[in-house]
């Protein structure tokens, strides 16, 4: 019997499912299949969902949720864990505990990219507003980087970002909740064709630009972006090196997106693996 080849770096993901694929943790793990580590699921709530919209959802229970993560992190190991969609505020909390118990997050632990997702791009809301201020108090100041879009920056500081000044100001706001670094997409910044997300840990700002794409097709681009950080942090990468490969790989996705449906069709990080189906 053989031993097998070595285990690869692990990264898990505390999500929701996207039934139509394109976002969710079906994007995460097909990016992190893409960056080259072993991807695994906490489900947070299952969306009925394709690509016009999601049509509703159901959560799971917050204990069910906790012990998913337990369960793969006492047994598998967790080389870097990242979230997306968490519905409500109890499931928040029992994240952070069960986080805290397995040494996910913040000094010494393996790296905590906190994606605070709370709405689709259609608008639809996968979060109750209850969430916000567990996201801000329970989850950020375990974050070791957290990705917001400019939306979900007005939801948990207020500021509606228009400017590269105002992308800052927000970038010092969120930073007052407890994340090492924050980054500030700026995707949303329509007019702004150097689509420029702002990096900060709270002394120095960086700015990561790269093409803006005329496509409308940009479903589960956050969800790649934030799995493609964890993967490299999984992979060893520091907190800069890991934020500008994952502008670089979902840059390269916007880039190969794919119309799907009747609607928004998703990134697709499958151009590192583009080739003919030999053997
Ligand atoms: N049309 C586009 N062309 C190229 N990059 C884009 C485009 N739209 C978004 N991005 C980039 O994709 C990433 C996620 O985008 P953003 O829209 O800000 O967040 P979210 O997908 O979470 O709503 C960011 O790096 C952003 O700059
Ligand atoms: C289950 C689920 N999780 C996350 C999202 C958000 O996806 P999207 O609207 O494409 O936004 P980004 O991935 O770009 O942040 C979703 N729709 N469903």
């Amino acid at each position: 019997m053989t031993e097998g080849r070595p285990t690869p770096p692990r990264v898990l993901t505390i999500a929701g499912s996207d039934s139509g694929g394109g976002a969710g943790l079906q994007a995460d793990l097909r990016a992190m299949f893409a960056c080259g580590v072993h991807g695994m699921t906490a489900i947070t709530a299952v969306t009925v969902q394709n690509s016009l919209g999601v049509e509703g959802y159901t959560v799971i229970p917050p204990d069910v949720v906790a012990a998913q993560i337990r369960a793969v992190a006492t047994d598998i190991g967790v080389n870097a864990a990242k979230t997306g969609m968490l519905a409500n505020a109890e499931i928040i909390t029992a994240i952070a505990d069960a986080c805290q118990s397995v040494h996910i997050g913040r000094d010494g632990s393996a790296p905590f990219v906190v994606d605070p997702v709370a709405a689709s791009m259609h608008g639809d809301p996968l979060m109750h507003e209850n969430a916000l201020d567990a996201l801000r108090t329970k989850l950020f100041p375990l974050a070791t980087v957290v990705t917001p879009n400019l939306d979900e920056v007005r939801l948990l500081t207020g500021i509606d970002v228009t400017s590269y000044a105002e992308q800052r100001e927000a970038a010092r706001a969120l930073h007052a909740f407890g994340p090492q670094w924050t980054l500030v997409k700026g995707g949303h910044m329509r007019d702004d064709p150097r689509c420029v997300d702002l990096l900060y840990d709270g002394s120095e700002f960086t700015e990561l630009a790269g093409p803006r794409y005329d496509t409308k097709h940009t479903h589960g681009g956050g969800d790649t972006m934030a799995s493609a950080i964890s993967s490299a942090l999984a992979r060893g990468s520091s907190v800069p090196d890991a934020v500008a490969f994952g502008k670089r790989f979902v840059t390269r996705s916007v880039a190969h997106s794919y119309p799907l449906g009747a609607g928004v069709g998703p990134v697709s990080p499958l151009w590192r693996l583009d080739g003919p189906l030999d053997d």
